[in-house]
């Protein structure tokens, strides 16, 4: 994606000395556009688990990078494991981080030692051009629904979206974003109520940046705004991200969004969402019982940050001292109420039949 006209993707090696990893430190969003030079396994895994970089398919591709920077210090068997184990457990939802890591020790198992760190940015490199490639295929099939949409009707589309699975969020074009960015480049007028996201404020400081960097027409609002909108004929679409999807189509996504899903499905407005099949978890068939939900510092409830008058990015506290707060950081919406997936292969209902059709070889 664009930034200030230059090209960029969420995560790169540096050309000049080939090794090191650029992610952007998306804690800094959008007060500034730090860019952070990767160099070692604790420093990739730091920055997964403080949220420097997110986004499913996005630490995934970090995470292989990151293998790929511990093997240039140990590349033994017990280090790789040990490393890729590490790794591996920085987040507990997004299924796309244990599936990256997965792959890459599928590939260096069989790798002699000597070869692996080549191997592993390789692999890593792959992840990366894969991931580009599902999430524009997932902009085609999501353009076609919004065009749907925009066909039936003059005005906007005006479309809800939570949290950020955007092109940040990926190592290009994004997922829940990819459609709408598409619309907008060939002239469908969209427009996106953007939920601010609680507590972590991905909507607020990572999808209204990306949106407002691209120009395409958005609001913010209050996480508990969605339900009101939908009622009064507002919302034509909701289109979320997913951090892990079960086989049967029950969606693991940011905290919120299985309220979201039941709004929409009161208010008959059309909840889809939208996944690279990496976000597939095969072996599981229950979201809420089966997907592991993590349970972050409820600091990040009790605080927030911003932008003072003068300028300052500064943290305030929210709450009275000494106010437990509980801070789950997802939630899971059972199929029943997902209107439909939209994935690189195509649309498909949230059904283990629907996923079937579309992806015969993983059944
Ligand atoms: C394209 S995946 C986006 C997905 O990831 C986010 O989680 P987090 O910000 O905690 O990494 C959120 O659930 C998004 O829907």
């Amino acid at each position: 994606m664009k930034i200030d006209n230059v090209s960029y993707r969420s995560v790169w090696v540096d050309a000049d000395d080939g090794w090191s990893v650029h992610i952007f430190d998306q804690t800094r969003l959008p007060w500034s556009l730090d860019i952070l030079r990767l160099t070692g396994r604790d420093q990739v895994a730091h920055a997964i688990r403080t949220m420097q970089v997110r986004g499913a398919p996005l630490i995934g591709a970090v995470a292989a990078y990151g293998l790929a920077l511990a093997l240039r210090h140990d590349s033994s068997d017990a280090a790789m494991e040990r490393d890729a184990a590490l790794l591996a457990a920085t987040r507990p939802t997004a299924v796309n981080l244990a599936w990256a890591i997965r792959r890459m020790l599928t590939r260096l198992r069989t790798t002699p030692q000597a070869d692996r760190v080549a191997a592993a940015y390789d692999e890593a490199g792959r992840i990366c051009d894969e991931d580009v490639i599902q999430n524009e295929a997932i902009g085609r099939q999501g353009l076609e629904l919004i065009g749907e949409i925009a066909a039936r009707r003059p005005g906007p589309v005006n479309i809800l979206t939570h949290c950020n699975a955007g092109w940040i969020a990926t190592v290009d074009w994004g997922t829940a974003l990819a459609p709408i960015y598409m619309a907008h480049d060939r002239g469908i007028d969209v427009h996106v109520w953007v939920d601010e996201t609680r507590p972590r404020n991905q909507g607020a400081s990572l999808t209204a940046w990306e949106l407002g960097s691209h120009g395409v027409k958005h609001t913010v609002i209050a996480d508990n705004a969605g339900g009101h909108l939908m009622q009064h004929g507002q919302v034509d679409l909701v289109i979320v991200g997913t951090d892990r999807v079960t086989r049967t189509g029950d969606v693991a996504n940011k905290i919120g969004t299985y309220l979201k899903a039941l709004a929409a499905r009161d208010n008959n407005v059309p909840f889809w969402v939208a996944l690279p099949s990496t976000t597939i978890d095969w072996t599981i068939s229950d979201g809420v019982s089966e997907i592991p939900i993590e349970e972050r510092d409820g600091r990040e409830v009790t605080h927030i940050q911003g932008r003072d008058a003068e300028g300052r990015v500064t943290g305030v506290q929210l709450v009275p001292d000494g106010s437990p707060a509980a801070n789950p950081a997802f939630d899971v919406t059972p199929a029943r109420l997902v209107t439909g997936l939209i994935t690189e292969r195509g649309r498909c209902p949230a059904t283990a039949d629907g996923l079937c059709d579309l992806f015969p070889e993983y059944v």
